[in-house]
């Protein structure tokens, strides 16, 4: 783990399994590569039993690189992967893992119910049709033809195969990208019936408010690597970032100068200041007689997602970006 890291959160109580049993997800220095991008640089992971862990990243961080790998689906160039102290392909074949690709395709011509049983009837142990149907909000849709849903209604389907054979670890790549506000809701409803029950999750996603609200554990990944591990509120607090607004007029400049000040961003007459210290800025506002409209507030996930993000040849955190005038980025490195 990398500076940016923090401690996990711990699992569920009744999720650990008996003492010693290997963790959900142990991902051991992981590297592959495509032609000349390195899609995963050396990640590794490890997830307990019963978490659920959202796995963050900009597009291209490696992300559905990372996931493929882990259940088997690439091979590494590099490194190891395991599942509940197995080979992926064998926990896979055993039903212990569900996944739901970012793009999959289903079987047409067959109706929902057709589809879950033919699909269950894989398993050892598969859930009852009835649990599935409902674990995905999928109830009245059992008659619907597959080719006749809706793009929501489709992801809610490939959801209920990934949980079919009633898996111990579920893996879920942007499960919510097609979703309206309602269906992610529900979504979200089956998922955290599903934890209740002492399973674990690994989502990746885009929606930062999401992973703040599901997720035990965020995972940022930025070029193939973890840049930040830890609860949401760990993440805030290792970026240590707030944000000071003030209305200024003239010259602005000499803003990026004050103490405590690692990016600045103008928007017409508004200052808005992303510090390290905000103290210190402020005490030095005040200084300067600049304290028009003044306003502290603290950093969200999405500001600490951007610092941990913004590319630059080192990584420490934070470490100055500068914005422009006009409010665009950019590296200050
Ligand atoms: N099969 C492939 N062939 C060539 N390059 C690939 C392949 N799969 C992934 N890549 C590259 O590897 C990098 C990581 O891609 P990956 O899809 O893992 O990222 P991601 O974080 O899932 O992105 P997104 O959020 O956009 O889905 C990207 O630069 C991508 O273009």
């Amino acid at each position: 783990m990398n500076a940016n890291a923090v401690s996990p959160a711990p699992p569920a109580a009744d999720a650990t399994g008996s003492p010693g049993a290997p963790p959900a997800v142990a991902l051991s220095e992981l590297t592959k590569s495509f032609g000349a991008v390195r899609a995963v640089d050396g990640l590794s992971l490890e997830i307990p039993r019963g978490q659920t862990v959202a796995l963050l990243g900009p597009n291209g961080a490696g992300k559905s690189t990372a996931i493929g790998m882990m259940l088997g689906l690439i091979a590494p160039d590099s490194g190891r992967a395991e599942i509940f102290g197995g080979r992926p392909g064998q926990a896979v074949r055993a039903g212990r893992v569900g996944a739901m690709p970012q793009e999959g395709g289903l079987i047409h011509r067959v109706t929902v119910g057709e589809l879950i049983r033919f699909v269950a009837g894989t398993y050892q142990d598969p859930l009852p049709l009835e649990r599935i149907l409902a674990g995905a909000g999928l109830g009245g849709l059992a008659g619907r033809r597959v080719d006749k849903l809706s793009g929501g209604q489709a992801q809610r389907v490939r959801f209920a195969l990934a949980l079919a054979g009633d898996p111990d670890l579920i893996v879920l790549d942007e499960p919510t990208s097609a979703l309206d506000v309602e269906a992610r809701r529900e979504f979200w409803d089956g998922m955290r019936r599903f934890a209740a029950r002492g399973k674990t999750i690994l989502f990746s996603t885009h929606y930062l408010e999401e992973a703040d609200e599901h997720a035990d554990r965020i995972v940022v990944i930025d070029r193939g690597r973890i840049v930040a591990d830890g609860t949401s509120r760990e993440i805030k607090r290792v970026t240590a970032l707030t944000t000071v607004g003030v209305t200024v007029t003239g010259e602005t400049s000499w803003l990026a100068g004050l103490p405590g000040v690692s990016a600045i961003e103008i928007r017409g007459d508004r200052a808005r200041l992303r510090c390290t210290d905000s103290d210190a800025t402020v005490v030095a506002l005040a200084q300067a007689g600049a304290v028009r409209d003044l306003e502290v507030s603290p950093a969200d996930l999405e500001d600490a997602f951007v610092a941990l993000t913004a590319h630059r040849a080192t990584p420490p955190v934070p470490s100055p970006v500068r914005t422009g005038p006009a409010g665009q980025e950019e590296s200050a490195v």
